[in-house]
């Protein structure tokens, strides 16, 4: 290779990403073709949102990655495969927030990256199918489920990041088709939420979607309420609409008022009263690891770097992170890690921000240790107890796999030619909306 080759120190670790990513594609095809996702223990698929059917997730999830690493075969046969085979007038309901991350991001995602126009049809098809269950909800906050058939609408108790993780999605649509009425359904849930916060502009969980009323008055960080922050930021970022600025940096120095707490030198977030304030609890999801790009993007740098630095020592206590953790000891709550990306997620755009190799080596050391103890004949599968010697293995391997941590590990390695590493934006689930070449 060129002399750059040979003294990147990356170029051997951008070649194993694909390698890796390869080893689990492959063992989808195999074993999973079609279906939602694979069950690499067993070589068995799964089903992810319509028990007995499929809307061919994992294939959705990888289009955009298969892109960026110029696997231009697999892509062609995943976009074949939605053209011939994706139906998605299904008489079954579906969780609403999950199909809009996964598969109306995927879909565009796709679209972009390959401009087949039969992508962003069904992606706008999708989106048409999903919109009564905020059309019909009184509060404009959507219901949790819609049959993708008929449009009965379910599920009057939503979540807040299931309430507000659209409007990126909904708005690259709204910009593809003309159409705002994506753009204005999304934004308008996002509007029922922030006019509900309390006196010291806190958030709960949860709303009853009908009479506004919340279910959950925790303050938190942690899901269900995570990407509800993320993508106030994202709206701003792509369609500089104030509103959202507003909304973001209202509700974030509240969050930075009253759910920081430092532990042995180290920033979390803890759980409060959404009311008063009041601290009620010191519980860590590893989702919120996120937060910490979240905050290096939106200007607070120096949180943004604390805060991963609290999880990259958690990482000295734990091989892998647990799906959740008491950060006044550093006990594992939830022991499992189904795979999770959020950790890398914020390697890479503490990278693109600060332009540390620190990030990178957090990455590299992330990547060797996923490969340690996640890699199994058929791909990489998820852990159920990481504090367990062996560790206990679980048999899937999610879809997100695909979109996040496969993709995140090969830009921070590869210098990826397909990606404009000075302008871009990824969704929450790691679909790339702006920039790629
Ligand atoms: O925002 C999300 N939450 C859960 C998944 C990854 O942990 C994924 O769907 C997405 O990143
Ligand atoms: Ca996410």
């Amino acid at each position: 290779g060129s002399a750059a080759a040979a003294t990147d120190p990356y170029a051997a670790l951008a070649r194993a990403s694909v390698t890796e990513f390869r080893s689990a594609w492959d063992a989808y095809r195999r074993l999973a073709w079609g279906r939602d996702e694979l069950r690499p223990l067993t070589g068995a698929g799964s089903d992810f949102f319509i028990p007995g059917s499929t809307l061919g997730l994992t294939i959705v999830e990888a289009l955009d990655t298969l892109y960026l690493m110029e696997l231009d075969e697999e892509l062609d046969a995943g976009v074949q495969w939605v053209r011939d085979d994706l139906v998605l007038g299904q008489d079954a309901p579906v969780q609403v927030f999950e199909t809009i991350i996964r598969l109306v991001g995927g879909l565009l995602s796709g679209h972009l990256a390959t401009k087949d126009t039969v992508l962003l049809d069904r992606a706008r098809e999708l989106a048409d199918r999903l919109l009564p269950a905020f059309t019909r909800s009184p509060t404009g906050a959507p219901y949790r489920y819609v049959n993708l058939a008929t449009g009965a609408v379910s599920g009057k108790e939503n979540h807040l990041a299931e309430i507000g993780t659209c409007i990126t999605e909904f708005g690259e649509l709204s910009r593809l088709t003309g159409d705002r009425k994506y753009y204005d359904a999304a934004k308008k849930a996002l509007h029922a939420v922030y006019e509900r916060r309390s006196r010291l502009n806190l958030l709960g969980t949860g709303m009853n979607v009908e009479t506004g009323a919340w279910t959950g008055t925790t303050a938190t960080l942690d899901p269900p309420v995570d990407s509800f922050y993320e993508y106030l930021w994202d709206g701003w970022e792509l369609y500089r609409d104030e509103d959202l600025r507003t909304w973001y940096s209202t509700l974030t120095a509240a969050v930075l008022e009253h759910l920081t707490e430092r532990r042995s030198g180290r920033l979390w977030f803890r759980q409060a009263d959404m009311r008063t304030g009041a601290a009620t609890g010191h519980a860590q999801s590893e989702l919120t690891a996120f937060y910490a790009g979240l905050l290096a993007q939106s200007g607070r740098v120096a949180e943004g770097e604390a805060y991963h630095a609290s999880w990259a020592a958690a990482l000295r206590s734990f091989r892998l992170p647990p799906e959740s953790l008491d950060y006044h000891g550093m006990r594992a709550l939830d022991p499992s890690y189904p795979l999770r990306p959020e950790y890398v997620d914020s390697c890479l755009f503490l990278w693109l921000t600060t332009g540390k190799e620190l990030y990178r080596r957090r990455a590299a050391e992330m990547f060797r240790r996923q490969k340690q103890y996640c890699k199994v004949v058929n791909g990489y599968t998820v852990v159920r107890d990481v504090t367990a010697r062996p560790m206990k293995l679980g048999d899937l391997t999610p879809a997100y796999w695909f979109s996040e941590n496969a993709k995140y590990y090969y830009l921070l390695f590869a210098r990826a030619r397909r990606f404009d590493y000075r302008s871009n934006y990824l969704t929450t689930e790691g679909n790339v909306l702006r920039g790629l070449r």
